[in-house]
């Protein structure tokens, strides 16, 4: 059965705010409205909410933003509170459960955390419940922080493997130059994400209540487009651009990827991970990877080489030292080491927990052709 689809949908401050005028929720039920429709259509969302400092700038009094990163991280600690109260609130009109996902860049570099941080979020998903995520500012250090959340919702797109990220934002979309200083600034209707052109667009942040401006947007649309996904940039301040993309409609600016998803996600785990063991492969399991698209089971795998942890690379061989796959592996070494050969029912009675049933997921594998 072919999977939903999944999408990541990011609201900027400026948008959500109100321009710094307080949550403005009118806005975000007519938004959530529009959002339940997609889930019913076979959608499943992931909400990128910003607007954490400002609601709480709005909350403790402040009419400007603060220089100080302590107060900063205080007003975002105050406003989380509220942005997330407002979403539940929203999503539960509908019966709908919301859940409060904080991440912060070392939870998607560290690649233990992003196998937990990915597969909370599906399950998250499996459940039917939106997760709402947001930087965790208050425990992020200047150096180690996203700052804006366009980064952060491309990188949470290539977690998940969406289909499409929407970049709601406070323009109809990506124009040639900076529509608050050029009024006669002509919208980009659609363009690749890696096209060098449209970075020279794009302007940093304009509103000053969010910190990315649209040079954020495109160099999220490039990050996203590692995992094959469709950006597309445009206004939320009216709630029909969701329907409109729902309707299969290309409002706002479209960023699409320059490879398929397969592709995209070859190179990005090529690219960006070194092999740190070699797991053989009975013959059972090689023809399993290769013709039925199937997981690694820990049964068929004779032999395990090499000191990794949870999460890292491994390659696949088989039992005549040919490379069959490379992926992340769901067991330390020593662990894997004891489950070889054992069925997956075995697992837990001989380590004293389980984390998955295949030692590498389908999802986080390549199979050499
Ligand atoms: N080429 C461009 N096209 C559209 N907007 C641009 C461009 N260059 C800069 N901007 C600015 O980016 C702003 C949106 O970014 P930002 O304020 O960070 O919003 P958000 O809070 O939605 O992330 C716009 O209000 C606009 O002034
Ligand atoms: N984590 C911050 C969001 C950072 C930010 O301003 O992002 P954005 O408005 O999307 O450019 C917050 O919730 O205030």
């Amino acid at each position: 059965m072919a999977r939903r689809a999944r999408w990541v949908v990011k609201i900027g401050s400026a948008l959500l705010t109100n321009d710094g005028k307080g949550l403005d929720r009118q806005l975000m039920q007519q938004w959530v409205d529009r959002l339940v429709r997609l889930m019913d259509q076979e959608v499943d969302l992931v909400v990128v909410s910003s607007g954490a400092v400002a609601e709480g700038m709005t909350r403790l009094g402040w009419q400007r933003r603060p220089e100080s990163i302590h107060e900063l991280q205080a007003a975002a600690a105050v406003g989380q509170m509220g942005l997330v109260r407002a979403w539940e609130a929203c999503f539960r009109r509908h019966d709908r459960h919301t859940a409060q996902v904080l991440l912060t860049h070392d939870d998607l570099s560290d690649r233990k955390r992003y196998l937990n941080a990915r597969a909370t979020l599906l399950t998250l998903l499996g459940l039917s419940v939106v997760p709402v995520v947001n930087e965790n500012d208050t425990v992020v250090t200047d150096e180690f922080r996203f700052g804006d959340n366009d980064t952060l919702a491309a990188l949470v797109a290539n977690l998940v493997e969406a289909e499409r990220l929407v970049i709601l934002t406070d323009q109809e979309g990506l124009y040639d130059a900076d529509p608050r200083q050029k009024p006669d600034a002509k919208l980009i209707r659609e363009a690749r994400a890696s096209d060098p052109a449209i970075v020279g667009m794009a302007g940093g942040g304009g509103s000053g209540l969010g910190r990315g401006g649209m040079a954020t947007k495109v160099r999220a649309a490039r990050l996203a487009a590692r995992s094959g996904t469709i950006t597309t940039i445009a206004s939320g301040r009216s709630p029909d651009v969701i329907e409109a993309l729902g309707a299969g409609q290309a409002p706002g600016t479209t960023l699409m990827p320059d490879t398929s998803p397969l592709n995209a996600r070859k190179q990005w785990l090529a690219g960006h991970l070194r092999m740190r063991g070699r797991l053989i492969l009975d013959d059972g399991a090689v023809r399993r990877l290769r013709q039925a698209g199937s997981s690694l089971l820990p049964v068929g795998v004779v032999d395990v080489f090499g000191q990794f942890s949870r999460g890292e690379m491994v390659v696949c061989e088989s039992e005549q030292g040919e490379r069959v796959a490379c992926g992340l592996v769901n067991y330390d070494a020593a662990d894997a080491r004891r489950i070889c050969r054992k069925k997956s029912s075995e697992i837990a009675g001989v380590l004293g927990y389980m984390n998955e049933e295949e030692l590498v997921h389908r999802d986080n594998m390549v199979v050499f052709g």
